[in-house]
């Protein structure tokens, strides 16, 4: 084949970018083949597909027309590439083989790219994974790959097995690629389906235990009991390595002396956090990881300017932030994306939605004293614990506590008024079953995990559709089955829409009318209700 015929082919349609290509030329001339990239760009949308095809047979046509002209520019560059001055007969020939090897090495790695870029499409099928993000990592086939492709050391994943983590879940399978890529993320996937793991493993792979200069990455969660959780679960994969990790408590925080203490990780929620960048000189110009966990959470709680104070403290400019959270709103997408560099989004399964595992029932109770008796009722037909119930106000907490207690139920109560230990005592008693019931409000719909919880009470209905998700999720996680039950009376009717629409579109039924029923312009609301108590202070 003639020189010029030959880099025509090789190269139709292609932009062949010498300058940025000239070490694999440099590769491709001492025969050592460059190594292809795992990261390879995602096939183009068939649109996009049939479109350059078109413009290829174009191009094509084109050259023919330019004919001897054209080719000889290739001819040129080709030449340029192989740095050889081909001068007579017998160099060039040789110059001929010498391309016929590099074309084929170059077509091998080019077919081996657009393998990997189908063996990925094809996991994110089978896992229900969807991206936006330009030349996304391959998800993970395994936990095995963390080593293989990562590097990652042999006590983690002997922690990983330990923990009885066999495969890695949807999301850590996406996130962790992403993250030990060195790219930032948003991170959407249903309740219970492991996305803690999803940020610890890759900030334990990437930043080293001990190593001087401050903290190393830091994970804001929106409530003291979840922060208090993902610490003992970082400190639970952390097992084996001295990597120094921090909750920050309200004593740390405000008098902490942070200049002397050594510490790789923090765990905070935002306000305890900010308090000791600011007041006790808590140095974060070196975090490598930032975490927003539930961060929709952390936004909505009204904290933007706390939380955008924390980012601007934690400078370096090689930091990655990510975003968790089984709820992301457009909004808060969208305030996220300000801070973000080229971020990539993943989505499991479909975006705001409960999770599938869980049997979900709404419950027309009428009245507040409908609800107490349909309780009552139900607990006296089957009590299967652990169950959690959810309620809208610390008053009401304390009232049904006091009626269930009545019951002889093992019933604890866990509210905003409570100090931090009593609150902790509560959580840590429905881990241990001594309590069977634990009467809630919101402050636990986050994040908690308990194991096995059977079965999650709405007895107030709640304020919004993401409430919702996430209330009901605390039952259904790990793979588990759960159930959850939400009353609802005459004054909640005009809310039931949204929830309505949550629990049809994850497999459950609901009468008709109630998707029918009118939209509403606030996302959010609160019902004004009659007390839950019926009994006398004396009692
Ligand atoms: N790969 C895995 N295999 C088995 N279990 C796992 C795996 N990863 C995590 N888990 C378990 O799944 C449970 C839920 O995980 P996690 O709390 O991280 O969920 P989550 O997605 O953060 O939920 P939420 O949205 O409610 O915060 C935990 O008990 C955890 O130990």
């Amino acid at each position: 084949m003639e020189k010029g015929k030959l880099s025509s082919a090789l190269f139709a349609g292609t932009h062949f970018d010498r300058k940025r290509f000239s070490g694999d030329f440099a590769r491709f001339r001492k025969g050592v083949p460059p190594v292809p990239a795992l990261e390879a760009t995602p096939p183009a949308p068939e649109k996009k597909r049939k479109r350059k095809s078109k413009t290829n047979a174009k191009s094509k046509k084109k050259k023919r027309a330019d004919g001897a002209a054209s080719a000889s520019e290739v001819v040129e560059g080709f030449s340029v590439f192989k740095g050889v001055e081909a001068k007579d007969a017998a160099e060039d020939s040789e110059e001929v083989e010498v391309g016929k090897d590099v074309d084929e090495e170059f077509l091998r790695r080019r077919k081996e790219a657009e393998r990997e870029i189908e063996r990925a499409a094809i996991l994110r099928k089978r896992f229900d994974i969807h991206i936006s993000g330009l030349n996304v990592p391959a998800p993970l086939e395994s936990f095995e790959e963390l080593v293989s492709r990562y590097g990652c050391d042999s006590y983690l994943v002997g922690n990983l097995s330990k923990l009885g983590y066999q495969e890695p879940t949807p999301i850590q399978r996406q996130a962790i690629s992403i993250l030990l890529s060195g790219r930032e993320c948003f991170a959407c996937a249903p309740t219970g389906s492991g996305k803690t793991l999803a940020f610890l493993l890759p900030m334990l792979m990437k930043i080293k235990p001990g190593s001087k200069g401050g903290v190393k990455a830091v994970i804001l969660c929106p409530t003291r009991e979840l922060a208090a959780q993902t610490t003992r679960e970082c400190k639970k994969l952390a097992k084996g390595r001295k990597f120094s990790v921090k909750l920050m408590t309200k004593d740390l925080s405000q008098d902490g002396n942070f200049k002397d203490m050594h510490c790789d990780i923090v765990v905070s929620t935002p306000l305890r956090l900010d308090h000791a960048v600011k007041k006790r000189d808590l140095d974060l110009s070196r975090v490598e990881y930032l975490v927003l966990d539930e961060s929709d959470k952390l936004f909505e709680l009204g904290f933007v300017e706390v939380i955008d104070s924390i980012v601007k403290a934690c400078s370096s400019p090689s930091i990655i932030r990510s975003l968790f959270s089984a709820t992301l709103p457009e909004t808060i997408e969208a305030l996220a994306r300000t801070i973000m560099h080229d971020a990539v989004r993943v989505i499991v399964g479909r975006k705001n939605s409960a999770s599938s595992l869980i049997k979900q029932k709404l419950i027309f109770a009428g009245t507040e004293r409908g609800k107490l008796m349909a309780l009552r009722q139900s607990f006296a037909e089957s009590l299967n614990p652990p169950v959690l119930i959810f309620v809208q106000s610390k008053e009401r907490a304390k009232e049904l506590y006091k009626e269930l207690a009545f019951d002889d139920i093992r019933v604890d109560v866990i509210h905003g008024d409570l100090t931090e230990e009593q609150r902790q005592d509560a959580v840590d008693n429905l881990r241990a079953g001594k309590s069977w019931v634990l009467i809630a409000t919101e402050v636990l719909a986050r994040g908690m995990d308990f194991k096995g919880v059977n079965c999650v009470i709405n007895y107030d209905f709640p304020e919004s559709a993401s409430a919702y998700i996430h209330r009901i999720g605390r039952s259904g996680r790990a793979g588990r089955s759960g159930e959850a039950i939400t009353f609802f009376t005459e004054e909640d009717k005009p809310f039931l829409r949204n929830i309505a629409n949550v629990v049809v579109s994850s497999g459950c039924e609901v009468p008709s009318w109630m998707v029918a029923l009118p939209k509403l312009k606030s996302r959010k609301h609160r019902v004004d209700r009659e007390p839950i108590s019926v009994l006398s202070d004396e009692d």
